[in-house]
Protein backbone atom coordinates (compact mmCIF):
# COMPACT_ATOMS: atom_id res chain seq x y z
CA UNK A 1 0.00 0.00 0.00
CA UNK A 2 1.55 3.67 -0.90
CA UNK A 3 1.46 6.82 0.51
CA UNK A 4 1.94 10.16 -0.48
CA UNK A 5 4.10 10.28 2.55
CA UNK A 6 5.49 7.15 4.35
CA UNK A 7 8.26 8.54 7.02
CA UNK A 8 9.54 5.27 8.81
CA UNK A 9 11.30 5.82 12.51
CA UNK A 10 13.72 8.88 11.02
CA UNK A 11 16.39 10.07 13.02
CA UNK A 12 18.31 13.29 11.60
CA UNK A 13 21.13 15.49 13.24
CA UNK A 14 22.21 18.46 13.17
CA UNK A 15 25.18 19.76 14.31
CA UNK A 16 25.99 15.82 16.11
CA UNK A 17 22.74 16.69 17.61
CA UNK A 18 19.51 14.89 17.22
CA UNK A 19 16.80 17.03 15.92
CA UNK A 20 14.37 14.24 14.97
CA UNK A 21 14.83 11.02 16.48
CA UNK A 22 11.73 8.20 15.86
CA UNK A 23 9.89 10.21 13.54
CA UNK A 24 6.69 7.80 12.09
CA UNK A 25 4.50 9.89 10.06
CA UNK A 26 2.46 8.78 6.88
CA UNK A 27 -0.05 10.94 4.93
CA UNK A 28 -2.46 9.74 2.82
CA UNK A 29 -2.93 11.19 -0.73
CA UNK A 30 -5.82 14.12 -0.61
CA UNK A 31 -5.23 14.34 3.34
CA UNK A 32 -4.25 17.12 4.86
CA UNK A 33 -1.69 17.08 8.33
CA UNK A 34 -0.71 19.88 10.45
CA UNK A 35 2.20 19.74 11.99
CA UNK A 36 2.51 21.98 15.44
CA UNK A 37 6.05 22.45 17.71
CA UNK A 38 7.72 25.50 19.65
CA UNK A 39 10.69 27.14 17.89
CA UNK A 40 13.35 25.22 17.17
CA UNK A 41 11.57 21.74 17.84
CA UNK A 42 12.51 20.86 14.25
CA UNK A 43 9.43 21.57 12.29
CA UNK A 44 11.56 22.66 9.00
CA UNK A 45 14.26 19.78 9.09
CA UNK A 46 11.04 17.86 9.11
CA UNK A 47 9.82 18.92 6.54
CA UNK A 48 13.28 19.17 4.54
CA UNK A 49 13.98 15.56 5.21
CA UNK A 50 10.47 14.53 2.68
CA UNK A 51 11.57 16.74 0.54
CA UNK A 52 14.96 15.07 0.45
CA UNK A 53 16.86 17.98 1.31
CA UNK A 54 18.24 16.35 4.30
CA UNK A 55 19.21 12.50 4.33
CA UNK A 56 18.22 11.03 7.58
CA UNK A 57 21.03 9.05 9.27
CA UNK A 58 18.49 6.49 10.08
CA UNK A 59 14.83 5.26 8.69
CA UNK A 60 13.28 5.58 5.50
CA UNK A 61 11.19 8.59 3.79
CA UNK A 62 9.29 7.30 0.97
CA UNK A 63 7.40 9.47 -1.30
CA UNK A 64 4.49 7.34 -3.23
CA UNK A 65 6.21 4.13 -3.16
CA UNK A 66 9.36 5.93 -3.65
CA UNK A 67 12.73 6.02 -1.47
CA UNK A 68 13.78 9.61 -1.62
CA UNK A 69 16.25 9.07 1.23
CA UNK A 70 18.10 6.23 -0.88
CA UNK A 71 18.51 8.11 -4.01
CA UNK A 72 21.86 10.35 -4.97
CA UNK A 73 21.44 14.17 -5.36
CA UNK A 74 20.51 14.02 -9.10
CA UNK A 75 17.69 11.54 -8.79
CA UNK A 76 16.45 12.95 -5.46
CA UNK A 77 16.20 16.55 -7.00
CA UNK A 78 14.18 14.90 -10.27
CA UNK A 79 12.17 13.35 -8.10
CA UNK A 80 11.48 16.32 -6.25
CA UNK A 81 10.68 18.04 -8.85
CA UNK A 82 8.05 15.55 -10.47
CA UNK A 83 6.30 14.54 -7.28
CA UNK A 84 6.74 17.50 -4.56
CA UNK A 85 5.08 21.38 -4.67
CA UNK A 86 6.24 23.42 -1.76
CA UNK A 87 5.09 26.65 -0.17
CA UNK A 88 7.16 28.58 2.02
CA UNK A 89 6.80 31.96 3.98
CA UNK A 90 8.88 33.90 1.76
CA UNK A 91 7.83 32.17 -1.21
CA UNK A 92 10.43 30.37 -3.38
CA UNK A 93 9.38 32.68 -6.34
CA UNK A 94 12.05 34.18 -8.38
CA UNK A 95 11.72 38.24 -8.53
CA UNK A 96 12.90 38.35 -11.78
CA UNK A 97 10.12 36.47 -13.42
CA UNK A 98 6.21 38.05 -13.31
CA UNK A 99 3.83 36.23 -11.77
CA UNK A 100 2.23 33.62 -14.38
CA UNK A 101 5.94 32.78 -15.64
CA UNK A 102 6.50 31.97 -11.67
CA UNK A 103 3.79 29.52 -11.90
CA UNK A 104 4.79 28.14 -15.77
CA UNK A 105 7.89 27.36 -14.43
CA UNK A 106 8.29 23.79 -13.12
CA UNK A 107 6.61 23.06 -16.15
CA UNK A 108 9.11 24.43 -18.38
CA UNK A 109 11.75 22.73 -16.09
CA UNK A 110 9.93 19.23 -16.53
CA UNK A 111 10.50 19.70 -20.36
CA UNK A 112 6.79 21.10 -21.03
CA UNK A 113 6.10 23.35 -24.09
CA UNK A 114 5.60 26.97 -23.30
CA UNK A 115 1.94 26.53 -25.03
CA UNK A 116 1.13 23.90 -22.65
CA UNK A 117 2.70 25.75 -19.71
CA UNK A 118 1.31 29.01 -20.39
CA UNK A 119 -2.46 27.75 -20.57
CA UNK A 120 -1.70 25.44 -17.53
CA UNK A 121 -0.54 28.31 -15.58
CA UNK A 122 -3.54 30.71 -16.46
CA UNK A 123 -5.79 27.90 -15.04
CA UNK A 124 -4.24 27.64 -12.09
CA UNK A 125 -3.96 31.53 -11.29
CA UNK A 126 -7.95 31.62 -12.01
CA UNK A 127 -8.09 28.60 -9.51
CA UNK A 128 -6.47 30.72 -7.12
CA UNK A 129 -8.23 33.62 -7.76
CA UNK A 130 -5.00 35.98 -8.96
CA UNK A 131 -5.29 35.68 -13.02
CA UNK A 132 -6.23 39.24 -13.63
CA UNK A 133 -2.41 40.10 -11.58
CA UNK A 134 -1.04 37.02 -14.15
CA UNK A 135 1.81 39.77 -16.00
CA UNK A 136 2.62 41.75 -13.01
CA UNK A 137 6.00 41.65 -11.43
CA UNK A 138 6.15 40.47 -7.73
CA UNK A 139 6.77 43.57 -6.22
CA UNK A 140 3.89 44.87 -7.69
CA UNK A 141 1.50 41.87 -5.66
CA UNK A 142 0.41 41.99 -2.17
CA UNK A 143 1.74 39.52 0.23
CA UNK A 144 -1.24 37.17 0.24
CA UNK A 145 -1.58 37.75 -3.44
CA UNK A 146 2.33 36.34 -3.32
CA UNK A 147 1.39 33.09 -1.17
CA UNK A 148 -1.57 32.57 -3.88
CA UNK A 149 0.70 32.59 -6.88
CA UNK A 150 2.92 30.12 -4.84
CA UNK A 151 0.07 27.82 -4.31
CA UNK A 152 -0.75 27.85 -8.14
CA UNK A 153 3.03 27.06 -8.58
CA UNK A 154 3.20 24.19 -6.23
CA UNK A 155 0.37 22.35 -7.81
CA UNK A 156 1.32 23.41 -11.44
CA UNK A 157 2.93 19.57 -12.22
CA UNK A 158 0.54 18.13 -10.59
CA UNK A 159 2.15 17.03 -6.83
CA UNK A 160 1.92 13.80 -5.28
CA UNK A 161 2.96 15.40 -1.95
CA UNK A 162 2.34 19.53 -1.03
CA UNK A 163 4.67 20.67 1.81
CA UNK A 164 3.57 24.18 2.98
CA UNK A 165 6.02 25.90 6.15
CA UNK A 166 4.47 28.78 7.63
CA UNK A 167 2.61 29.49 4.73
CA UNK A 168 0.63 32.37 6.05
CA UNK A 169 3.13 33.42 8.81
CA UNK A 170 3.62 37.31 7.41
CA UNK A 171 -0.11 37.63 6.45
CA UNK A 172 -3.21 39.26 8.11
CA UNK A 173 -5.82 36.47 9.61
CA UNK A 174 -8.47 37.25 6.88
CA UNK A 175 -5.53 36.55 4.11
CA UNK A 176 -3.93 33.67 6.22
CA UNK A 177 -7.68 32.09 6.43
CA UNK A 178 -8.63 32.30 2.60
CA UNK A 179 -4.97 31.11 1.97
CA UNK A 180 -4.93 28.50 4.03
CA UNK A 181 -8.68 27.41 2.65
CA UNK A 182 -6.76 27.59 -0.96
CA UNK A 183 -4.62 25.32 0.38
CA UNK A 184 -6.29 22.85 1.72
CA UNK A 185 -9.03 22.76 -1.36
CA UNK A 186 -6.43 22.33 -3.35
CA UNK A 187 -4.49 19.36 -1.67
CA UNK A 188 -8.20 17.75 -1.27
CA UNK A 189 -8.89 18.28 -4.57
CA UNK A 190 -5.70 17.02 -6.39
CA UNK A 191 -5.48 14.94 -4.53
CA UNK A 192 -1.81 15.54 -3.24
CA UNK A 193 -1.28 14.85 0.38
CA UNK A 194 -0.65 18.37 2.21
CA UNK A 195 1.85 18.47 5.49
CA UNK A 196 1.53 22.10 6.81
CA UNK A 197 3.67 23.39 9.72
CA UNK A 198 2.28 26.52 11.26
CA UNK A 199 1.83 28.08 14.49
CA UNK A 200 -1.89 28.97 14.44
CA UNK A 201 -3.93 26.68 16.11
CA UNK A 202 -6.86 28.13 14.06
CA UNK A 203 -5.15 26.87 10.97
CA UNK A 204 -4.53 23.46 12.52
CA UNK A 205 -8.24 22.79 13.69
CA UNK A 206 -8.81 23.26 9.80
CA UNK A 207 -6.60 20.14 8.79
CA UNK A 208 -8.04 16.67 8.81
CA UNK A 209 -5.40 15.70 11.00
CA UNK A 210 -2.44 17.44 14.09
CA UNK A 211 0.72 16.19 15.21
CA UNK A 212 2.72 17.98 17.66
CA UNK A 213 6.61 17.50 17.11
CA UNK A 214 8.01 17.53 20.67
CA UNK A 215 11.80 16.07 22.09
CA UNK A 216 11.88 15.00 18.25
CA UNK A 217 9.27 12.67 18.24
CA UNK A 218 5.76 13.02 16.43
CA UNK A 219 2.65 13.15 18.52
CA UNK A 220 -0.46 12.27 17.88
CA UNK A 221 -2.23 9.82 15.15
CA UNK A 222 0.82 9.61 12.85
CA UNK A 223 -1.32 6.77 10.63
CA UNK A 224 -2.68 7.92 7.66
CA UNK A 225 -6.70 7.19 7.70
CA UNK A 226 -6.73 4.33 5.48
CA UNK A 227 -9.75 5.10 4.12
CA UNK A 228 -8.17 7.41 2.13
CA UNK A 229 -5.06 5.73 0.62
CA UNK A 230 -4.34 4.99 -2.86
N1 LIG B 1 22.30 24.89 9.91
C1 LIG B 1 22.12 24.66 11.21
N2 LIG B 1 23.17 24.57 12.05
C2 LIG B 1 23.00 24.31 13.37
N3 LIG B 1 21.79 24.10 13.93
C3 LIG B 1 20.71 24.18 13.14
C4 LIG B 1 20.80 24.45 11.74
N4 LIG B 1 19.56 24.44 11.21
C5 LIG B 1 18.73 24.19 12.23
N5 LIG B 1 19.41 24.03 13.39
C6 LIG B 1 18.85 23.71 14.70
O1 LIG B 1 18.00 22.59 14.54
C7 LIG B 1 16.84 22.73 15.36
C8 LIG B 1 15.59 22.59 14.53
O2 LIG B 1 15.47 23.70 13.66
P1 LIG B 1 14.17 23.90 12.76
O3 LIG B 1 14.41 25.09 11.90
O4 LIG B 1 13.85 22.62 12.07
O5 LIG B 1 13.05 24.21 13.85
P2 LIG B 1 11.56 24.77 13.66
O6 LIG B 1 10.69 23.94 14.54
O7 LIG B 1 11.21 24.80 12.21
O8 LIG B 1 11.71 26.24 14.23
P3 LIG B 1 10.87 27.59 13.93
O9 LIG B 1 9.46 27.32 14.32
O10 LIG B 1 11.53 28.59 14.80
O11 LIG B 1 11.03 27.88 12.44
C9 LIG B 1 16.96 24.07 16.06
O12 LIG B 1 17.42 23.86 17.38
C10 LIG B 1 17.97 24.82 15.24
O13 LIG B 1 18.70 25.72 16.03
Amino acid sequence: MNYAVDVRDVRVCIASRPVLDGVELRVASGEVVAIEGASGAGKSTLLHTVAGLIRPSSGSVEIAGRRIDKLNDRRRSALRLRMIGSVFQFGELLPEFNVIENVELPLRLLGHGRTHSRARAKELLEEVGIDDLAERGLSEVSGGQMQRAAIARALAHEPHVLLADEPTGSLDEDAAETVLKLLIDASHRHGAGLIVVTHHHDVARQCDRTLQLVHGTLKGRTDANEAVVT
